[in-house]
């Protein structure tokens, strides 16, 4: 497709006139032409844990969400503490628990670009190892736990 992926623009040099693309959302610039396989895209599964400050403090599992930010925290640290144990996957945790749409499919996302999520969950996403499990992690939907699969 003639366009660019999500991120690159187009700029024109000063100096040379030239075209040359740069990416807003890790600021580096380049004279070819981006392709889509050149944007990395990552796979995670999440658990999120709303709270009265979030975005939208309601989900599938409660109409209106009144626990404080800290309650969610300390629910969150319970959570993590449960799965590093080894005695609960993410994925059975997020399906019962989770304060997302996606708990029905165990927190599952699929597969996502840079510049698509909340930039504390990209930011996190982007820096674990396939496999790895991230720290508690706010954004302006709740406080979440991101396992990130691919
Ligand atoms: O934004 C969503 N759900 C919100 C909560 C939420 N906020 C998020 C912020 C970052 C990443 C995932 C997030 N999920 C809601 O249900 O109120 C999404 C649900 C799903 C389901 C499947 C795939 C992507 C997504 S993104």
């Amino acid at each position: 497709m003639s366009g660019l992926p999500p991120g690159w623009i187009e700029k024109t040099s000063n100096s040379t006139g030239k075209k040359y693309y740069y990416n807003t959302q890790t600021q580096q610039s380049q004279w070819e032409k981006p392709t889509d396989d050149d944007v990395k895209s990552v796979r995670a599964s999440h658990l999120l844990v709303k709270h009265n400050e979030s975005r939208r403090p309601a989900s599938w599992r409660q109409d209106k969400i009144t626990r404080s930010k800290d309650e969610a925290y300390e629910i969150i640290a319970g959570y993590r503490k449960r799965i590093t144990s080894g005695e609960i996957s993410l994925e059975d945790l997020a399906q019962t628990e989770s304060d997302c749409s996606s708990a029905k499919k165990g927190g599952d996302l699929g597969f996502f670009y840079p510049g698509q999520m909340q930039k504390p969950f990209e930011d996190a996403t982007f820096a674990l190892e396939v496999g790895e499990l991230s720290e508690a992690i706010s954004t302006d939907s709740g406080i979440h736990l991101i396992l990130r699969t691919g």
